[in-house]
């Protein structure tokens, strides 16, 4: 798959304020990629970069192949960038506002009406954007973004605003964007809103890249323990107690209820001995860590390191 942002150790300082510190990352074709952090970690700044509209204090930056930041970045209209706030002239229609950036592009103007359906703003197209819920004006930014079918799509924190409904149509935009070839990267707070919608996770804590995998891989580095819960038959039997202190550390949840935090080396064994015939178990939970545990992980490695 052809490399289309490449980002080889850099670093970006506004004065004493180091914004990014040391970071590589190539993102291919065909990949939708999550970068993940907490406020002022630095991923606008990263964006940013990546758009050209500064440069980096140190390191190299290359999107579809040019430097962004360079005057003459033919790559531009191959890219497409969804601001965290977006700002439109609210006296403008959204056809108007879409044709006066397809100017700016030089994308044709008569690819607009197809994208406003796109983005389900069809029925509102003569409507001034002033008009428009927050909702609405997110996704005639994401139309914006489209345009010209850029092979990069930069979006930061996109579902900001947007409802559960917007939310997946929204995603169901990105599976296309991702099936028709280009990369996706879309910066948020929160992991958990990303599972099964990324390829692959980069999470970056104080300007630092602390991990990069995808889910499944970021899940093994962490060796994270799984909750397995187990519904006791009887809880009163005495062979309750001698099972227990047969099979592992469990811990009683309430009268009926046990659980245990199984290693990733112990839970094929403990599954097997709350399964096996003699087990006092009428129900069994598996439980595997959540991906806020996950990111929860990394931070704190990511401080541990410091
Ligand atoms: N123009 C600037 N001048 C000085 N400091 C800046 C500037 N832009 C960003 N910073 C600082 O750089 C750090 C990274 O900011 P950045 O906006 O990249 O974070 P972020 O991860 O996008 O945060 P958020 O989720 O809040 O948008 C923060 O400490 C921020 O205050």
């Amino acid at each position: 798959m052809a490399e289309r942002v490449e980002v080889s150790d850099v670093s970006k300082s506004y004065g004493k304020v180091h914004a990014v510190t040391n970071v590589s990352c190539v993102f291919r074709e065909g990949e939708t990629i999550a970068l993940v952090g907490h406020n002022g970690a630095g991923k606008t700044t990263l964006i940013k970069l990546m758009l050209g509209l500064i440069r980096p204090t140190s390191g190299t930056v290359r999107v579809l192949g040019e430097d962004p930041s360079a005057g003459q970045f033919e790559a531009r209209q191959r890219l497409g960038y969804l601001p965290e706030n977006v700002s439109f002239n609210m006296a403008l229609t959204g056809r108007e506002t879409l044709a006066f950036y397809a100017r700016l592009k030089r994308v044709p103007l008569d690819s607009i009406d197809a994208l406003l359906e796109r983005v389900g703003l069809g029925h509102a197209a003569d409507r001034r954007v002033g008009t428009y819920s927050k909702g609405m004006r997110q996704r005639l930014g994401l139309a914006q973004a489209l345009l010209g079918r850029p092979r990069v799509l930069l979006l930061d924190e996109p579902t900001t605003g947007l409802d559960p409904a917007l939310r997946r149509s929204f995603y169901e935009i990105v599976a296309e964007l991702r099936a028709d070839g280009a990369t996706v990267v879309l910066s948020s707070h929160a992991l958990t809103e990303l599972e099964g919608k990324a390829d692959r996770v980069v999470i970056i804590n104080r300007g630092a890249k602390i991990a990069d995998g995808t889910i499944e891989e970021l899940r093994s580095i962490a060796n994270l323990p799984t909750r397995i819960r187990v519904r006791l038959s009887d809880a009163a039997d005495s062979s309750v107690n001698d099972w227990i202190g047969r099979t592992g550390a469990w811990k009683r949840v309430n009268g009926h209820m046990l659980e245990i935090d199984a290693g990733p080396g112990e839970k094929i064994s403990l599954l097997r001995s709350a399964a096996s015939p003699d087990a006092p178990v009428t129900d069994l939970d598996v439980v595997p860590p959540t991906l806020d545990e996950l990111y929860a992980h990394f931070l704190g490695a990511g401080e541990a390191g410091r």
